[in-house]
Order: structure tokens, then C-alpha cells, then sequence
């Protein structure tokens, strides 16, 4: 199956790539622009990006890109709730792979704090946003097989509050019955608002996911919230 077999909403907006190498380099130079345009025109510019094993390509080739990194704000989507020095987080794997080079000079946002609960984390991870450009100018989600983005998870307690257009928090905690780690995500209102939305997915088993998302409840496949106009999705087998 191709993405173009796809019966996707009217704006959303298909990348075909031949291979991972080559979505990377191709999402790298898009993101790359409008992070320039916005340090152009605002001084100053805000990514968002994903966690998980194939950002980590894009991350390479977008740290390589000229910019004026000392004015780019960088964050997270999701993290687990662990620290740093843990296996599975998001915000090592970001200072590994992103903010190495020129692309160290840049402001990052990181979502993990020690608390007494993840509620409580949520909370300071949330204050900790306060000065966060917004709208944001980038971000880039990636996607599970079960529907997931970020870590809005089928089965999450709060979901439904983290979809809706009304949510107060910029994020929340998640106890994701499937996920191994207790999860802190940005909600539906701060990613789906922002300027450039990038979905990166690869192989046949995400694409069967986004075909089945197409009709599917967004409280049983969350990435069906952001399948809407202006979404750039970034496929290669
Ligand atoms: O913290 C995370 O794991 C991510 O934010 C998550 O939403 C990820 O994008 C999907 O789980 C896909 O992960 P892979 O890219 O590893 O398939």
C-alpha cells in the first residue's frame, strides 16, 4: 500500500520519501525553513519534537542545518517519566542526537522534574512551558501502531480531557495502561495549533494504522485528532 491509496481530509498533505535516510533529510530541510522564517520574522523560533527510536535520523540531519540556534526553543512532545540519566527518556535522547554542535546553543524545554506524583509533575512540567513561544512554531509527532501520538494513549483515564480544545494544561499526566513508563504530554490545543504540524511515520504497519485511524473514534486512535488541515505527513516504506 502507498500513501496516496489513503482517503485522507482535504489539506492534509502527503511526503512520499524513498527511505528513512531520505525522510529525515527531507523533514530536517522543512522544519530547517520554518524555524528561519520564524527567527526572521518573530526573532526567535519554537520545535517540538518526538521521543521513541526513528526520530533519531531526523535529529541528525536537522542538527547539521545552519541556523541561528541561539534563538530556537526546543522541547518535547511527551517524556516518560524518568530521569535523564534513565534509560527511556526522551529528553537524553533529544541532547544526544538534536542538541549537539551549533545545535547545542539552543533553549531547551524539558518535561521531566522530580515530584511527589506524575500529577504533580505534570504540573511543574507545565509552568515550566511558561515562556515557550507560542504558537508554536514547529512540531513534529510521530506515531504507534495502536493510534498513539505523543503520549495520548488508547485507555488513558484523562484522554479525553488531554483531546479537548478546551484544555487549560499544556500537559498532563498520563498513566497509559500499554505504555511501560508512567508519561507526561503536551495536550491536543498546544500541538494542534501550531504553525508547521509534521507527522513522521514509517513502513507498512504505521500506514495500515493511519488508514484505520482515518475512521476510527479519536479516543480509541488519538493521532485521528490531528489528521486535519495543514497536517505534512512524512512517509517512507
Ligand atoms: O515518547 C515517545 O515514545 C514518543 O513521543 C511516541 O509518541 C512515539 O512517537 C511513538 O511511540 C512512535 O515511536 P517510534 O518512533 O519509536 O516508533
Amino acid at each position: 500500500m502507498e500513501i496516496s491509496e489513503l482517503d485522507l481530509p482535504a489539506g492534509v498533505l502527503t511526503r512520499p520519501l524513498a527511505d528513512g535516510a531520505a525522510l529525515a533529510e527531507e523533514l530536517a530541510g522543512r522544519v530547517a525553513e520554518v524555524l528561519r522564517q520564524a527567527i526572521d520574522s518573530d526573532g526567535r523560533a519554537s520545535l517540538l519534537v518526538s521521543g521513541g527510536r526513528s526520530p533519531v535520523p531526523f535529529f541528525e540531519a536537522l542538527s547539521a542545518r545552519e541556523l541561528d540556534w541561539s534563538r530556537v526553543q526546543v522541547g518535547l512532545v511527551d517524556e516518560r517519566w524518568v530521569a535523564p540519566d534513565q534509560d527511556g527518556s526522551n529528553e537524553a535522547l533529544v541532547r544526544r542526537h538534536l542538541l549537539r554542535g551549533p545545535a547545542a546553543a539552543a533553549r531547551f524545554f524539558g518535561l521531566y522534574q522530580p515530584a511527589a506524583s506524575l500529577e504533580e509533575a505534570a504540573r511543574l512540567a507545565g509552568r515550566s512551558l511558561a515562556e515557550l513561544k507560542r504558537p508554536v512554531d514547529a512540531v513534529v509527532l510521530g506515531m504507534g501502531e495502536d493510534g498513539h501520538t505523543a503520549s495520548l494513549f488508547p485507555g488513558s483515564p484523562n484522554l479525553a480531557q488531554a483531546l479537548a480544545g478546551t484544555g487549560a494544561e499544556p500537559c498532563m499526566a498520563m498513566h497509559a495502561p500499554v505504555a511501560p513508563h508512567p508519561r507526561i504530554s503536551l495536550t491536543w490545543p498546544l500541538l494542534a495549533r501550531a504553525r508547521l504540524r509534521c507527522l513522521a511515520i514509517q513502513g507498512p504497519a504505521k500506514l495500515e494504522t493511519l488508514r484505520q485511524a482515518l475512521r476510527a473514534d479519536p479516543l480509541r486512535m488519538p493521532i485521528r485528532a490531528f489528521l486535519g488541515d495543514g497536517l505534512e505527513i512524512y512517509w517512507s516504506p
